[in-house]
C-alpha cells in the first residue's frame, strides 16, 4: 500500500512528545513490511542548532499554491529518505519562528489554525504533485492517509469535500489517528470560511458547546472543531490503545466527542504503540554510563550510580531510585506527586523529576529540590539524553497520568528493566501487567512461565484511584519487593524486559486496519 502520514511533529526533526516518536518510528516499521510510506510534517526553523536537522532534506523545487484565509499562499516541499521512508517537510514562513512548535513564552501561537490548515492542504497536494527524482512515481490517488491529531485533522474533511466530489481520491481512504483527544483545534465558527473547505460542509466541522460551557446568555457556543470534522468524515478512527478507544466513547474521556465516536464505534479501533528498539536499547545507549541486558544487569547498577552522581544525590545502591519524565500538565498528573511529596519523602527513597510545562509545577520542582536536598531532584527542561539516563538509572518510573492514550515512557522503562508505577488508565492499564505476588519467579527467570496461566510475576504496579493514598500504596508495595525479595524483583525485570515491544507487532495491526478501510466504500464524499 501507499501510505501517507500527516503530522505536526516527527522525530528526530521535531518532537514535543509521543506523537513525534510515533510518526518517526511507525512508518519505518510499515516500510519494513513492504509498504511505501511518506510522512508529511512542517519544516520548522527556530534559529537554534536544531534547524540543522533539516540539512539532509533537499528542495524538491515543487511549489503548491494554497487558497485559504482569504489569499493564496505558496508552500515548498523538502524531501529526505531515511530507512526507506519518504519524509516530506512543508516549508512556509509561518513555520519559521523562535519558540517551540506550537507556542512560546507568551502562550500558544494565535495563528495555529492557519499554520495547520496550510499543512493539511499541502499534504493533500503532495501525493499528487511530488515525484521524487530517481525514487519512483508519484504516490498518486490510491493511497491511505493517516491524519494524526487535530493538526492534520482537516485532511479527511478535505478529501471528502474538496477532492472526492471531483473524482480525485475516490480510491483513497482516510484514517483519523487520535493520540490525544484533549486538543481538538477549536476556533470561533466565524473562522470557517478561512479553512478552504466548501461551504456546504460547514456542518461536518461545527460543534456546539453544551449550555454549562458557554460564556454568557447570548453565547450560542458555536465553534469549528477540526478534530470533530476528522472523526466525522474519515473512513476509520484509530487510537493508540484499546483501553483509550473505549474511554473516549465515555463522557469522562471523550471531551465532548463521545457521542460522535459512539456513533462510529464499528469503525473505531485501538492499537497500543510500540517503541523504537534502536533508539531505546539498553545494550547500546550512547547516553548511558554502561550497557546492560536482561542476561547481565550489572551495567544497570553502574547507570544508577552515574545518575546519582550526576544529580548530586547520595550514591547508595540500596535505596529505590524513582523517576518521572513528562510534560508538566494536568494530563500527566505531576500535581499528584506534589500532593504526595511529604509522604514520599518520609520513605527511604530518592526521586528525580524531568519535565517542563506549567510554571507553578516547575517552581514546585525547584522548591522541592531545595527542601529535600538528599532525596529529590527536579530537572526543569526538555532533554532527551537525560530522559535516557533516568530511564536506565532508576529502579522505578512514576506515571501518575490522569488519562494516558498509550504512553511511551512506561514501555521504554520496561525495556530498561525499570518497573513502572502508574495510574490504571488507558494505555497504561493495557501495557503494564500488575505485580502478582502469586507468580512463579523461578519459572519466569527460567523462561518457562505461562503468563496466561497466572504464572507471571508482573511488570509494574497500577493504582486505581487518582489520589495520594493510592499512589503511596503502590510506592510502598514496590519498595517492599525491592528490599525484601531480590529474586522476585529480578523476575519482574525479566518479564518486563523480554516482552516484544517492537513496532513490528503494532505495524501488523495498523496494516489490518488499512485493509479494512480499503474494503469498505468511502464513508463520505
Ligand atoms: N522533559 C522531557 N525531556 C525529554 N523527553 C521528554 C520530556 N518530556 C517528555 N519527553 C518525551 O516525550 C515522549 C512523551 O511521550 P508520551 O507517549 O508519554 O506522551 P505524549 O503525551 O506526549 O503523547 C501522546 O501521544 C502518544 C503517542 O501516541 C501517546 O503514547 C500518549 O499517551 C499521548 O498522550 C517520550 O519520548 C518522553 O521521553
Amino acid at each position: 500500500m501507499n501510505i501517507v502520514f500527516v503530522s505536526s511533529e516527527v522525530a528526530p526533526w521535531s518532537k514535543t512528545g509521543g506523537l513525534g516518536d510515533v510518526c518517526g518510528a511507525l512508518p519505518q516499521a510499515l516500510v519494513a513490511r513492504g509498504h511505501r510510506v511518506m510522512v508529511i510534517s512542517p519544516k520548522y526553523q527556530n534559529g537554534s542548532k536544531a534547524d540543522a536537522l533539516y540539512n539532509g532534506a533537499l528542495d524538491t523545487c515543487t511549489r503548491a499554491k494554497i487558497g485559504c484565509f482569504g489569499a493564496e499562499h505558496e508552500v515548498g516541499f523538502f524531501h529526505q529518505i531515511k530507512n526507506g521512508v519518504d519524509y516530506v517537510f512543508v516549508d512556509h514562513a509561518s513555520f519559521h519562528r523562535k519558540g517551540s512548535l506550537y507556542g512560546d513564552s507568551f502562550g500558544v501561537y494565535g495563528d495555529n489554525q492557519f499554520r495547520f490548515t496550510l499543512l493539511a492542504h499541502a499534504a493533500c497536494e503532495a501525493p499528487l504533485q511530488l515525484a521524487f527524482e530517481g525514487c519512483g512515481d508519484r504516490y498518486g490517488k490510491d493511497i491511505v492517509f493517516v491524519a494524526n491529531d487535530w493538526h492534520a485533522g482537516l485532511v479527511p474533511t478535505l478529501v471528502a469535500s474538496k477532492y472526492r466530489p471531483h473524482g480525485v481520491y475516490r480510491d483513497a481512504r482516510t484514517i483519523c489517528a487520535i493520540h490525544n483527544i484533549f486538543h481538538q483545534g477549536v476556533e470561533p465558527s466565524t473562522t470557517f470560511p478561512c479553512l478552504g473547505v466548501p461551504t456546504e460542509w460547514y456542518g461536518a466541522l461545527e460543534y456546539q458547546y453544551p449550555h454549562h460551557m458557554r460564556a454568557h446568555e447570548l453565547d450560542e457556543g458555536r465553534v469549528v472543531n477540526i478534530l470533530k470534522g476528522a472523526i466525522a468524515t474519515s473512513d476509520r478512527v484509530l487510537t493508540v490503545s484499546q483501553g483509550y478507544a473505549y474511554e473516549i466513547t465515555t463522557p469522562e474521556g471523550g471531551k465532548g466527542m463521545e457521542g460522535l465516536l459512539l456513533s462510529r464505534a464499528n469503525k473505531l479501533d485501538g492499537i497500543a504503540n510500540g517503541i523504537d528498539m534502536d533508539e531505546w536499547n539498553p545494550e547500546a545507549d550512547p547516553d548511558c554510563a554502561a550497557p546492560y541486558s536482561v542476561i547481565d544487569l550489572a551495567g544497570k547498577l553502574e547507570c544508577k550510580r552515574a545518575l546519582q552522581k550526576e544529580l548530586g544525590l547520595p550514591e547508595r545502591d540500596d535505596v529505590p531510585l524513582m523517576g518521572f519524565i513528562g510534560r508538566l500538565d494536568w494530563q500527566k498528573g505531576p500535581d499528584l506527586l506534589q500532593q504526595a511529596l511529604h509522604d514520599m519523602m518520609r520513605e527511604d527513597i530518592q526521586v528525580v523529576m524531568l519535565g517542563s510545562g506549567l510554571p507553578e509545577l516547575e517552581d514546585f520542582m525547584r522548591w522541592a529540590e531545595g527542601e529535600y536536598k538528599d532525596k529529590f531532584r527536579g530537572w526543569v527542561g526538555f532533554s532527551v539524553p537525560m530522559a535516557h539516563r533516568i530511564t536506565a538509572g532508576c529502579d522505578l518510573l512514576l506515571m501518575p497520568s490522569r488519562f494516558e492514550p498509550c504512553g511511551l515512557n512506561q514501555l521504554y522503562a520496561m525495556r530498561y528493566g525499570t518497573l513502572p508505577i502508574a495510574h490504571a488508565t488507558g494505555g497504561l492499564k493495557d501495557t503494564i501487567t500488575p505485580h502478582n505476588a502469586f507468580g512463579d519467579a523461578d519459572k519466569v527467570l527460567a523462561g518457562t512461565a505461562d503468563v496466561n496461566q497466572g504464572e507471571g510475576v508482573g511488570t509494574g504496579w497500577l493504582f486505581n484511584d487518582m489520589n495520594a493514598d493510592a499512589l503511596m500504596w503502590a510506592i510502598r508495595s514496590a519498595c517492599d519487593v525491592y528490599r525484601s525479595d531480590k529474586k522476585f524483583w529480578r523476575a519482574m525485570q525479566t518479564q518486563a524486559m523480554t516482552q516484544d515491544l517492537s513496532w513490528n507487532n503494532a505495524a501488523r495491526k495498523w496494516e489490518q486496519v488499512f485493509e479494512w478501510a480499503k474494503m469498505d466504500p468511502p464513508h463520505c464524499g
